[in-house]
C-alpha cells in the first residue's frame, strides 16, 4: 500500500511497507503518531514497551494517572494485571471448570482461559479492575469531559463517522495507523478505539484481527456503518482527464466493478485511508487523480463529486468494533455477541469439535476467521516412508450470538477450553441493533 508522506514534521511511518511517491506531501499534521518498540509474546500476552513518544513528546505527559493497569510509562505492569482484567469474563468458565474438578470430572488445571496457562489462584480477586458498566457505552462524557475516541485515518474517513456513531459527541482522535489507535487507548491518550474489522463486500480487515490478539484491549461494542463511496476530484476536472484513482484498499475493492463499468482509463493505487486520498489530491493540486472517499471528505478538502454511490452494492456496510482497556459486564437483557480467538497445538482437527460446542447449544455463529499462527506458522509432520508434510497453523476467531452472562455460552466455552490449547475471550458486548438504513 502506498503511504502518503508527511510534510508536517511528523515522523515517517517506519512500519510502512511501501515507499511514498516522490514529491507528494501531506497538508496537515492531523494524525496521531506513536513511536515505540514492542516485543510481543502474543500467546502468553507478555508485552514489553519501551517508553513511548507521541508526536515527538513523551507520552507519559499526555496520559492521566492510570489506575487499573498501573500505567507508568509501560503498558500494563504485569501479567497478573492482565489476567485480572480478563477474569470477569473468564470467571464463570473457571468456576464451572472447578466444579468439574472437585466432582472428579474431566479436566485438570484451568489450562488456557483468556490465553493463559493459569489456575484460579493466579487471579487476585481483590485486585480486579473496575469493569466498565453498560452506562459507559452511552454517549455521556466521562469525567466531565468528552470521551476521546481513536480511529485510523484523517477527518472525513469512514472510521471517523463510525466513531461518531458509536460515541456521539465524542472527541475523535485521528491516528496514523491501526496500531497507533490501539496504543493510544493503552497509553490513556484515548478512552476508546473504533476500528473496522470487516466489510460486506471487501471482507475482513486482517490487520485488526492480528492486532486484537497482540494487544490487550477488550471489545466493548460494535457498530455497523453504511458506507457510501463517491469519486472525488478537483473542481473542473472531468472524468476523461483522469489517469489514476487512489483510495484505501478496502474502498478500491468495494468499488472495483463500478470503476471498471465506468470505463475509466486509470490505474488504481492504495493509500492509507479514503479521506487521506482526498486530502492528498487537494494538497498537491493533482488534476489527473481522483479519490474514492465520502461526500464529507469532498466538503472538507474542497473537491467535487464526479460520481455518487460508486460502491458495488448499495447496502455496503462496514462493521467496526469499539475497544477499551477494560471489559464491560456482560448482560442478558439485550442481544449480546461474544468474540473469541483460539488455537490448538495439534492443528485444525479441533475446529469441528469447537464449532459443535456452539451448535449443540443452539448458539449461532456470526463470523469465523482464520489467521496464520504467527508464533508457530508451520507444523512439520514426518512420515518416514513418504516425507514431511508441512501443515499451516492457524488462530481461529469466532463471533457468536450470546452473552458471557448466558449459561449456554459459559458451558460452550468450558467445553471449547477442553479442546484448545489457547483460548481468549476478546469481548462480550451488545450487538448493533440499529434499524437498517442503507447509505444514500
Ligand atoms: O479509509 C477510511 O475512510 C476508513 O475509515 C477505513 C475503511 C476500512 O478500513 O475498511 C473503513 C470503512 C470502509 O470500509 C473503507 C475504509
Amino acid at each position: 500500500m502506498q503511504s502518503l508522506p508527511s510534510s508536517s514534521g511528523m515522523s515517517p511511518k517506519s512500519a510502512s511497507p511501501t515507499t511514498s511517491p516522490p514529491g507528494l506531501t501531506r497538508i496537515r499534521p492531523s494524525r496521531l503518531v506513536i513511536q515505540s518498540v514492542y516485543r510481543f509474546d502474543s500467546v502468553n500476552a507478555n508485552v514489553n514497551v519501551n517508553p513511548p513518544v507521541v508526536n515527538g513528546n513523551n507520552a507519559t505527559a499526555a496520559a492521566p494517572n492510570s489506575s487499573s493497569f498501573g500505567f507508568s510509562g509501560h503498558v500494563g505492569s504485569s501479567r497478573t494485571d492482565w489476567q485480572s482484567s480478563c477474569a470477569i469474563l473468564a470467571s464463570k468458565v473457571v468456576s464451572q471448570q472447578q466444579d468439574i474438578q472437585t466432582s472428579g470430572g474431566a479436566g485438570g488445571n484451568i489450562t488456557a482461559v483468556n490465553g493463559h496457562k493459569t489456575t484460579l489462584d493466579l487471579v487476585p480477586i481483590d485486585n480486579l479492575p473496575k469493569p466498565l458498566s453498560i452506562a459507559d457505552l452511552s454517549p455521556a462524557p466521562m469525567h466531565g469531559s468528552k470521551l476521546r475516541v481513536a480511529y485510523q485515518g484523517v477527518p472525513g474517513a469512514f472510521s471517523e463517522a463510525a466513531a461518531g456513531k458509536a460515541y456521539p459527541n465524542c472527541e475523535a482522535i485521528p491516528c496514523d495507523q491501526f496500531e497507533v489507535a490501539f496504543q493510544a487507548v493503552e497509553l490513556w491518550i484515548a478512552d476508546r478505539a473504533v476500528l473496522p474489522v470487516e466489510n460486506s463486500l471487501g471482507g475482513s480487515i486482517h490487520r485488526n484481527y492480528d492486532l486484537l490478539l497482540r494487544h490487550r484491549l477488550h471489545i466493548v461494542g460494535e457498530v455497523q456503518l453504511p458506507v457510501h463511496h463517491c469519486l472525488l476530484a478537483l473542481p473542473g476536472v472531468r472524468k476523461e482527464y483522469l489517469t489514476r484513482v487512489i483510495s484505501h484498499p478496502q474502498a478500491l475493492s468495494q468499488c472495483e466493478h463500478t470503476l471498471t463499468k465506468m470505463g475509466l482509463n486509470v490505474t488504481r493505487e492504495a493509500v492509507d485511508d479514503t479521506a487521506g486520498a482526498a486530502e492528498f489530491i487537494a494538497a498537491n493540486n493533482l488534476r489527473d487523480t481522483a479519490a474514492i472517499a465520502s461526500a464529507r471528505a469532498a466538503e472538507l478538502y474542497g473537491l467535487q463529486v464526479l460520481e455518487n454511490g460508486i460502491q458495488d452494492d448499495s447496502s455496503n456496510v462496514t462493521r467496526f468494533v469499539m475497544l477499551a482497556r477494560e471489559p464491560i459486564i456482560p448482560r442478558t437483557d439485550r442481544p449480546f455477541k461474544t468474540s473469541i480467538v483460539f488455537a490448538h497445538d495439534k492443528g485444525t482437527s479441533v475446529l469441528f469439535k469447537v464449532l459443535s460446542a456452539f451448535a449443540f447449544r443452539n448458539i449461532s455463529l456470526t463470523k469465523i476467521e482464520s489467521r496464520p499462527h504467527r508464533n508457530r506458522p508451520i507444523r512439520l509432520v514426518d512420515d518416514a516412508n513418504v516425507g514431511t508434510a508441512k501443515h499451516f497453523e492457524y488462530m481461529f476467531y469466532v463471533d457468536f450470538e450470546a452473552s458471557m452472562a448466558d449459561v449456554r455460552a459459559q458451558n460452550a466455552l468450558a467445553e471449547v477450553q477442553e479442546f484448545t490449547s489457547f483460548l481468549r475471550v476478546l469481548g462480550s458486548y451488545p450487538m448493533d441493533m440499529t434499524p437498517w438504513c442503507p447509505s444514500s
